[in-house]
């Protein structure tokens, strides 16, 4: 059986647990901080009992699910026996290539790393290990087990073995994949982003309100969510961390919003919160 472990239990660890462990892999998660581990496990076997109501998945299912999943704050006892670690961290290239350096040293030879940064480069991550032809970056999105995708992107040395590997896993989460060749944002938070600071920037200079602002594009561009409302699901933080670093590496179009920055600053981080630029009740 293959064993995942996921590094990272916050927004989008505690989602790829969630469907690794319903897809039959065994699964360890692991975080440092030992809250967002318990908070993590409630999420879980809250939404597996929601799925199971609806009928959406069955007992035997749930049951199999839990089965598979461990949580632990140790990160050795995780990785140890792992075939392919996701690391699901903050979006802070240092955080991310100290997380990388130590999978390198406790995890076997043969494990595959996966990163599931949105924005950055596994070329730069899988340079600080020994072993960048098995580094790759697996893209999940939020809410992990209701959005289709997986973007994989392969970094320079990232071997063919390790693209069709990752794809391969992907397909058993029951995920459609994409391949993308590395550049900043791939493809779905290069374009991504782009317009939710576009939303921030109409409503920072009066244009309309965030709720006439989400509905416009929802109804007269047809998309399923608003910019905002997919901007607070993500995490206003987060978001902020990869406008900086696409305003780094693409240029000035990606300067993040000043009312993004200001609603950091305030600790309004959108639904992990409670308050973004809407409100809801966790
Ligand atoms: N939030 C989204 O919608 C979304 C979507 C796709 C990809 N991503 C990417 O996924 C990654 C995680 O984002 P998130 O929104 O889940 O963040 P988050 O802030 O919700 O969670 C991050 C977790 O990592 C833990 N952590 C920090 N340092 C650690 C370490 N050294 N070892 C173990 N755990 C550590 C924290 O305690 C926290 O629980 C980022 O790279 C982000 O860009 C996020």
């Amino acid at each position: 059986m293959t064993k995942i472990a996921v590094i990272g239990s916050g927004t989008m660890g505690r989602g790829i647990a969630y469907i690794a462990a319903l897809n039959g892999f065994t699964v360890a998660l692991h975080d440092i901080n030992k809250e967002s581990l318990k908070n993590a496990e409630k999420y879980i076997y809250d939404e597996w009992a929601k799925s199971e109501q609806r009928g959406f998945i069955t007992k035997d299912d749930m049951e199999k699910g839990e089965s598979n999943l461990n949580f632990s704050s140790n990160m050795k006892e995780c990785v140890e026996d792992a075939d392919l670690v996701i690391e699901a961290v903050l979006e802070i290239m240092d955080v991310k290539i100290k997380v990388f350096k130590e999978l390198d040293q406790l995890c076997p030879p043969h494990t595959i790393l996966a990163t599931n940064t949105s924005t950055m480069s596994p070329t730069e991550i899988g340079a600080q290990t020994s072993r960048s032809d098995k580094v790759i970056a697996m893209h999940f999105f939020n809410p992990v087990h209701k959005m289709k995708l997986i973007e994989v992107i392969k970094g320079l040395d990232t071997s063919e073995e390790t693209v069709e590997y990752a794809k391969d896993i992907g397909k058993q989460m029951k995920k459609e994949i994409v391949e993308v060749n590395e550049f900043p944002g791939f493809i779905t938070s290069r374009m991504n982003c782009l317009i939710g600071n576009e939303a921030m920037n109409m409503l920072m200079e009066g244009v309309a309100s965030a709720e006439d602002i989400d509905k416009s594009i929802k109804l007269g561009l047809n998309h399923p969510m608003g910019p905002l409302e997919l901007a607070d699901i993500v995490g206003l933080d987060t978001r902020l961390r990869n406008m900086e670093y696409l305003h780094q590496t693409l240029g000035e179009k990606y300067r993040p919003c000043p009312l993004l920055t200001k609603y950091v600053k305030a600790g309004k981080l959108g639904v992990k919160t409670g308050s973004g630029f809407f409100y809801y009740k966790n």
